[in-house]
């Protein structure tokens, strides 16, 4: 009689929540995403709190917009697949779609006494017919342009929070990310999402 014990070895375990891809936008790339970012109209952030989508600034305070995908941002829409199906196939291991939402442009305005920021969160989201699975978090501004607002994320060393411009940050949407208060100058950041068929 055979049981579980006597199962062959299977595929390797790919358990890994974080995966970097370095320099993946060069600067011009990132011009031109900010290009189309600030040509698309932006509002305050919402978080999803007790079953109601509303502002919070206490946790969210960000202004974001939404990048449509037209032939002139089709070009990154391509890019962000091409790296995300390299690093799901090499790292994740998810069964993805696609993107089923457009690309988040988000902006941080730098304060003092109102920073921008966005607190400890996950991504997973409320569809849970086609859940997000991969984030994508692009800075597009460079470390010089702000204080603060490093990405963070729970679980992984904090020599890993993250400034650096032009790196695809990829992580598992339920892993607990934040973006520290940004206390100077302007933070802006790409954000995309992975979906795909419920976690069995
Ligand atoms: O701006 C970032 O670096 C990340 C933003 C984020 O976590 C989100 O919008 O879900
Ligand atoms: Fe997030």
């Amino acid at each position: 009689m055979s049981s579980y014990l006597s199962m062959p070895p299977g595929p390797p375990i790919r358990d890994q929540s974080y995966a970097t891809w370095r320099g993946a936008f060069t600067k011009e790339d990132l011009d031109k995403i900010v290009e189309l970012g600030e040509a698309v109209p932006s509002q305050p952030a919402t978080v999803f709190n007790d079953a109601a989508v509303e502002v919070d600034e206490g946790i969210r305070r960000t202004d974001v917009g939404w990048i449509a995908r037209t032939p002139e941002s089709d070009w990154l829409y391509e890019k962000l697949a091409y790296y995300a199906a390299d690093l799901n196939a090499r790292y994740f291991g998810f069964a993805l779609s696609g993107f089923i939402e457009q690309l988040q442009y988000t902006i941080y305005r730098g304060s003092e006494d109102r920073p921008g920021k966005y607190d400890w969160h996950v991504d997973m989201g409320i569809n849970t017919a086609a859940p997000r699975k991969l984030s994508l978090v692009v800075l597009l501004s460079s470390p010089e342009e702000y204080e603060g607002g490093e990405l963070e994320f729970q679980g992984i060393s904090t020599s890993q929070a993250t400034k650096s411009q032009g790196d695809v940050n990829a992580f598992s949407s339920w892993v607990m990310h934040r973006v520290k208060p940004v206390t100077k100058g302007t933070r802006r950041s790409l954000v995309a999402w992975i979906s795909g068929p419920q976690f069995l």
